[in-house]
């Protein structure tokens, strides 16, 4: 598998004293894969995204999508990607398929809409405004808006956050099914179970340094010696998290709420 994205030894700092929040990562992502970016608040999950996305620049170091840098191929590289847009209210006085339709509209081939919201389950909601939707539905719409350009790459920001377990799991049925269509998706998310059960391969990053990577039973393995606990998966990769960074991934959450 070639690699769609090529990072290395990625730098960021937001201020004049050059504080890192970015201390050098370096990684790849392979074609058809589903990647988990994950890590503590302020760990720089939405940073490294953004700048993989083009939406800021790096400090220092190589940042390479489809073996094109953002400087020179900023035009090839947008046709080629896209990003789940946050949750707000922008778009809440509008229908669920003009959205949509909006979205199509800035693409020479885009997918056809009415099949689209037919395969995520929003034929009923076609003229709803976006507003009156549920958490999950909202979801639905935004990832139609991300994908009806035919990307080839998707940039998801904690994508299933706030979502209850049946719409979660939905979301999670679709992303599982675009990947099988070849479609390479970048994830950051709080849920150990979402990167567990989407995600082939994982970076776990604390304080701006990768801390962890690889596949997730890799780094089960790696992470917990004792046969009894690794062999039948007694461990869980909220039970990494926990050990290789000391914080119960959700408990901080909910703290933080
Ligand atoms: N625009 C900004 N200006 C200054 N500092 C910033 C800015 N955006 C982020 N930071 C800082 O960079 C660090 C990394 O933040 P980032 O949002 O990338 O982390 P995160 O892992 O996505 O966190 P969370 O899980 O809370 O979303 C934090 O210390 C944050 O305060």
């Amino acid at each position: 598998m070639s690699a769609v994205i090529d990072v290395a030894d990625l730098k960021k700092s937001y201020n004049k004293n050059n504080t890192l929040v970015l201390k050098g990562l370096s990684f790849q992502v392979k074609k058809g894969q589903c990647f988990g970016l994950l890590g503590p608040n302020g760990a720089g999950k939405s940073t490294t995204l953004e700048i993989l996305q083009g939406l800021k620049k790096p400090t220092s170091g190589k940042v390479s999508l489809f073996g094109m840098d953002w400087k020179d191929n900023e035009k090839q590289i947008r046709m080629k990607i896209g990003g789940l847009l946050q949750s707000n209210n922008l778009y809440g006085r509008t229908k669920v398929k003009e959205a949509v339709r909006l979205f199509a509209s800035f693409y020479k081939d885009p997918m056809d809409v009415d099949e689209l919201i037919e395969r995520f389950g929003l034929t009923d909601k076609a003229n709803a405004w976006l507003d009156s939707l549920s958490g999950g539905q909202k979801q639905r719409v935004f990832l139609a808006m991300t994908i009806v350009g035919k990307p080839e790459l998707i940039f998801l920001d904690e994508p299933t956050t706030g979502l209850d377990p049946t719409s979660r799991q939905s979301f999670w049925e679709i992303i599982k099914s675009l990947k099988e269509e070849g479609m390479t998706v970048i994830l950051t998310t709080h849920y150990m179970d979402e990167a567990d059960y989407l995600c082939d391969e994982l970076l776990i990053i604390e304080q701006g340094k990768i801390i962890e990577s690889g596949t997730p039973d890799a780094i089960i393995h790696r992470t917990f010696t004792d046969p009894v606990i690794r062999e039948p998966r007694k461990a869980t990769l909220n039970d990494v998290f926990l050990k290789l960074t000391g914080h119960d991934i959700l408990k901080q959450e909910t703290s933080h709420a």
